[in-house]
């Protein structure tokens, strides 16, 4: 049998310990498939002495993970601590200059460097491999880098983000506030460190944006993402879209459009009947349209230390089985300096149809108004209902739901803006963009 494969792990919370475990209770497995061991022969973590439920015996502690990604006796060098700067990056960076390999499933750390870390990796004829930085457990970033080689990608959209869409799962089905369900995607390993990166929308951003370079071939450009979060929709919204026949995603749509490549992130309105709909709880699913292949859909865990450590582990196992002399597919699909600059099609232009909800006065003339505003900008209306108040209450603001045919962002704005100046709203228009999907 070829030499142990010596790895170290940087990072031992959800999803360094489940990998830590998963390679441990699976050694002779592994080694079978692999036709080598892999042994973890050193960790670092911010805590030497915490309670995982297993033992670091005869592994070599580091406090410092750079220190370890540049000096310890390891071939592949696992980064699990999260967070875009350093010590991940001056990790990851330090292991690649030394000519190790390197795994991570740090998204954030990907979105802004991973360009640079995967040139970094290619000078160095080392691997960088990342499949659960995106969609944790489901094998996107294989499928894209991989098997869809040669196809033209129109379109790659999906559920990111385990933790949005357990929240919206459990608000809808439940009823629940959004802050429990927050608390329990915490509870249960999906949630970001800080929080505040899922639910405003930016770990899906940083998760879009690799997509985007591995589907249309361009440099990461995460700062290029047009992004709303989940935390201003309410329960009326997700009851309203249910009542029209639609459940509110979290997506992440990348698009090619006559004028660049469109990247956003915002709650989405799909068919009730669509698949991307019947997506529940922590899964994940990523679309991708593709010229030769046709529609793929993936869908699978997105979250949770095993899902993770499961992806983990096959980019680990990846690097035991190949050989000296293989030549692997480059982290990003092409060389890194193959890649095209990144062309943004602004928000502004695009195109497809809304849901809007306004709290109106109700008085006569609001109605007509609504309507005029809407016709004046170009926007032609499938549907505008007045719904009952709440409760049956005698007065108070009455709620008017319209829903556009496809028409543009700035159209929308500019009829929202006109409404907005007429002085019968209250409060802030509820503007949620609907997405095409194959079953409609
Ligand atoms: N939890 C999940 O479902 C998923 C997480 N990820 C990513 O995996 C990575 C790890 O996530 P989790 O395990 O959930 O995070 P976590 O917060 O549970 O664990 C992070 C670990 O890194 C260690 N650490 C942090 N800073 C350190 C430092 N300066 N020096 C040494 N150790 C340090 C902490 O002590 C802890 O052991 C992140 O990049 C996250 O975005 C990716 C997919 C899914
Ligand atoms: N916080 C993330 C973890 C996986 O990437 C999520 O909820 O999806
Ligand atoms: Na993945």
């Amino acid at each position: 049998m070829t030499d142990a494969l010596k790895i170290g792990i940087a990072g031992l919370g959800t999803v360094g310990s489940a990998l830590f475990r998963a390679i441990t209770t699976r050694h002779n497995m592994l080694a079978d498939i692999c036709g080598r061991e892999i042994v973890i022969t050193a960790v670092s973590a911010r805590s030497r002495n915490r309670d995982r439920g297993f033992s670091l015996d005869g592994v070599n502690w580091y406090d410092d993970p750079v220190a370890m990604a540049r000096e310890a006796d390891i071939d592949v060098f696992v980064e699990l601590m999260g967070g875009e700067g350093d010590p991940a990056l001056a990790a990851a960076t330090a292991a690649l200059a030394a000519g190790r390999h390197v795994v991570t499933a740090n998204k954030a750390m990907l979105a802004r460097h991973g360009v640079e870390l995967a040139k970094l990796a290619e000078s160095n004829g080392v691997l960088l491999n990342f499949e659960a930085a995106v969609a944790g457990g489901i094998p996107v970033i294989k499928a894209m880098r991989e098997s869809l080689t040669g196809n033209s990608v129109q379109r790659i959209y999906g559920i990111l983000n385990g933790t949005c869409n357990y929240i919206l799962t459990r608000m809808q089905r439940d009823n629940l506030g959004f802050a429990e369900c927050l608390a329990e995607a915490q509870r249960l390993g999906y949630a970001e460190a800080d929080p505040a990166f899922d639910i405003e929308g930016n770990d899906t951003a940083h998760k879009l944006s690799i997509l985007t370079s591995l589907a249309f071939g361009t440099q990461i450009a995460a700062d290029e993402v047009y992004v709303e979060g989940i935390t201003n929709i309410s329960i009326d919204d997700i009851h309203a879209a249910d009542e029209l026949g639609y459940r509110i995603k979290l997506l992440g749509v990348a698009l090619k459009t006559g004028t660049g490549i469109e990247q956003r992130v915002h709650p989405t309105m799909v068919p009730k009947g669509s698949m991307i709909a019947q997506v529940e709880g922590v899964t994940n699913a990523v679309t991708i349209e593709a010229d030769i292949l046709g529609e793929l859909m993936l869908s699978g865990p997105g979250a949770g230390g095993d899902a993770t450590a499961s992806a983990v582990l096959g980019d680990v196992a990846d690097i035991a089985k190949s050989r000296p002399g293989h030549q692997h597919a480059p982290a990003l699909g092409r060389p890194a300096a193959k890649l095209e600059p990144y062309q943004r099609a602004q928000i502004q232009s695009h195109e497809g149809g809304y849901f809007i909800s306004l709290k109106v006065d109700d008085r006569a003339g609001v109605f007509a108004s609504i309507a005029t505003k809407m016709a004046d900008n170009g926007i032609s209306l499938e549907s505008i209902v007045q719904r009952a108040r709440p409760g049956g209450a005698a007065d108070g603001p009455q709620t008017v739901i319209l829903v556009t045919h496809a028409t543009t962002e700035s159209k929308v704005r500019s009829a929202v803006g006109a409404i907005k100046g007429e002085g019968y709203l209250s409060g802030e228009p509820q503007v949620i963009r609907i997405e095409r999907t194959r079953e409609g």
